[in-house]
């Protein structure tokens, strides 16, 4: 991965507000190439309206967003990006062949047919209409026509959402590929394990701002949970109920657990069952890092929403 030298895309200070709900508040960005660069946050953070305004579809109330230097509404800069947003609305009666050859005609040097086909997955739909694929087949072909261009930054919208898990492995290869060939990526996912396995870099959005932005092990350090596993008679419901327990489920004959104070966890538990055993404890993944970190940015909505 090469990170180095300038930004291929930058938000600095970016506000956008719809009405008087502010979507994007002061928000501060930096794409480069060779990097996965993973979007994260609850609904309604700010990841779709960040995007839009990299796309030049929306435009800031505030702040500035440039895209290979430029307005993104260039067309110079447009060039230069692939896009796989999370609907798409293509000529339903084109073949998937004519499709690629369509989007690829709008880009300067189009990655050859063959190559993008094999890439995507979608190799044996070429002579197939678009409207006659299945929802996870006319994804593969949206992520197709998305890197047809040989784009040196891609954005993806939940591109996996409706993929079989055949297809969202084809996907994370291909993907690390074009990384590897130098492009930079945004990938936008409520998957967090997706994120996990793929990104370099992760910033996680509530309410309109970055809560945490760094690699997805500095995310994990960030925060204190261990997950603790063990087989035991204990059940979920009953130590769930303890204190020092954040979360508790059983699985089969395990019980699994995450906790901020793992050594007083693992005491208490071999003194409530003598017998346990295989007991495991671990840094908390990417997963248990989100819900601390957006649990905390998220309550006073609550508390907003109880005043009301
Ligand atoms: N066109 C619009 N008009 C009014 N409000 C909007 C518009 N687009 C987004 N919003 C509001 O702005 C906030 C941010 O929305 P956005 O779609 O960017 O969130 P998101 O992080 O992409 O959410 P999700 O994970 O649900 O896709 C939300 O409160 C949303 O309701």
């Amino acid at each position: 991965m090469n990170t180095t030298g300038s930004p291929i895309a930058q938000l600095s200070s970016v506000v956008k507000r719809y009405g008087n709900h502010t979507a994007v508040d002061g928000l501060d960005l930096m794409l480069h190439r060779g990097e996965i660069f993973a979007l994260l946050g609850p609904n309604g953070a700010g990841k779709s309206t960040t995007i839009s305004m990299l796309l030049g579809l929306a435009r800031p109330d505030a702040g500035r967003v440039e895209l290979f230097g430029e307005d993104p509404q260039q067309l110079v800069a447009r060039r230069r990006i692939g896009v796989m947003l999370q609907s798409a609305a293509l000529p339903p009666t084109l073949r998937v062949g004519e499709l690629l050859r369509l989007t690829a005609s709008y880009y300067p040097a189009p990655r050859d047919e063959r190559e993008t086909a094999e890439l995507a997955g979608v190799a044996d739909l070429l002579k197939r209409p678009y409207a006659a694929l299945s929802g996870g087949q006319q994804r593969r072909v949206q992520f197709a026509l998305a890197l047809c261009g040989r784009p040196e930054l891609l954005f993806l919208d939940e591109p996996t959402v409706g993929m079989d898990l055949e297809a969202r492995q084809k996907l994370w290869v291909a993907l690390r590929h074009l990384v590897a060939e130098g492009a930079g990526v945004v990938l936008t996912t409520h998957y967090l394990e997706e994120a996990e396995a793929l990104a370099h870099r992760v910033c996680v959005m509530a309410r309109g701002r970055v809560l945490s932005e760094g690699s997805v092990d500095d995310l994990r350090a960030r925060v204190a949970l261990k997950r603790v596993r063990c087989i035991t008679r204990l059940r979920a419901a009953e130590v769930a109920a303890w204190p020092e327990v954040a979360e508790a489920r059983d699985e089969g004959e395990r019980l699994w657990l995450s906790t901020d104070r793992a050594e007083s966890v693992v005491r208490r538990l071999l003194d409530a069952d003598a017998q346990l055993g295989e007991l495991e404890v671990q840094r908390a993944g990417l997963a248990e890092a989100f819900t601390e970190l957006t649990r905390a940015a998220e309550a006073p909505t609550e508390a907003t929403r109880e005043a009301a």
